[in-house]
């Protein structure tokens, strides 16, 4: 076996976040993972790669994963948790991406263990996922190395001291693929409400977005001066930004948005 493979993982939940991540470390290359799962449906992709069990009581007891991944919702984590106490025993490590548990609750839900809370997105399925992570108290060097290792597999990785960033980093760049995806689809539904057929119209969305994202990629300038860019002076994009971009637009409301996605994330704490 390759050294250069990622180590056993333990997967709770493969749902959408969870099938994301999986995927990705696949596509990088995984030892050995076993994925917990009762809806089977969303493991199907998966069959062939990985061992699928319907709960915690049927994960094979030769099986020693270095990491533990819960990917379940959030609002079931005070029932599924508790199940995993044993593999603390055997220094595993945990990581979580639930949206607003604190590595404190997860500390007390698993009697105490070795926690990395981190906030993935999607597109980590494709390798260019962007996650930011913050290690609880309990986490050694090694342990934390080995998070970085696997989330890197899906992409860029920030860390943090201050757990509090999270809420705002869940907001921003765990729900951001969604705020762009909605984009897509009014630009789509404005172009055909112009007349453009539906055909074109979500070509034309699609194309547009992945250009701009991948010129943003490829670019060592601000977001705002690409923009300025498409901006001629008495143009048509002008007169659109005067529209985005007043008082009332999206500079107050893409603030209101991800305050309020914020606050979520705290609630969703308790
Ligand atoms: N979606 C996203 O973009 C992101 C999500 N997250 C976080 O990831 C987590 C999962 O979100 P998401 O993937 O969207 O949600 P999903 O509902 O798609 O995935 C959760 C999965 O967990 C399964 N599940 C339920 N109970 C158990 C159990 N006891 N043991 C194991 N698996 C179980 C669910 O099955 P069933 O449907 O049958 O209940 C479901 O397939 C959440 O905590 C969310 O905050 C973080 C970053 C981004
Ligand atoms: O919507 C949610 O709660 C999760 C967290 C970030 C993206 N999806």
């Amino acid at each position: 076996m390759s050294s250069d493979l990622l180590p056993p993982v333990l997967l709770v939940g493969c749902g959408k976040m969870g099938g994301a991540l999986l995927h990705g470390w696949l596509e990088r290359g995984l030892s050995h993972a076993v994925v917990v799962e009762p809806h089977k449906l969303s493991t199907e992709a998966f069959a062939h790669r990985v061992e699928v069990v319907p709960d915690a009581g049927a994960i094979p007891h030769a099986f020693v994963p270095e990491a533990v991944v819960f990917a379940t919702k959030p609002q079931q984590a005070e029932a599924v948790l508790p199940s995993y106490k044993p593999f603390a025993r055997g220094g595993a490590l945990f990581l979580s991406i639930m949206a607003g548990k604190t590595i404190s609750g997860l500390d007390a839900m698993l009697d105490g263990a070795a926690v990395v809370r981190a906030m993935p997105n999607t597109p980590a399925a494709i390798g260019q996922g962007f996650t930011v992570a913050c290690a609880g108290r309990r986490v050694t060097a090694g342990q934390r190395a080995l998070a970085d290792r696997l989330l890197a597999a899906t992409g860029e990785v920030a860390w943090v001291e201050a757990e509090s960033l999270i809420d705002p980093v869940t907001a921003v760049s765990g729900g951001g693929p969604a705020y762009v995806f909605l984009l897509t689809e009014l630009l789509e539904r404005a172009a055909a409400e112009q007349g453009v057929p539906p055909d074109l119209a979500r070509r034309m969305a699609r194309a547009t977005v992945i250009g701009s994202g991948a010129l943003l990629g490829r670019s060592a300038e601000d977001a705002a001066v690409l923009r300025q860019n498409v901006t001629s002076p008495k143009g048509t994009t002008e007169r659109a930004l005067a529209v985005l971009m007043a008082e009332r637009a999206w500079p107050a409301l893409v603030p209101e948005a991800i305050d309020a996605a914020t606050k979520r994330s705290r609630e969703l704490a308790g």
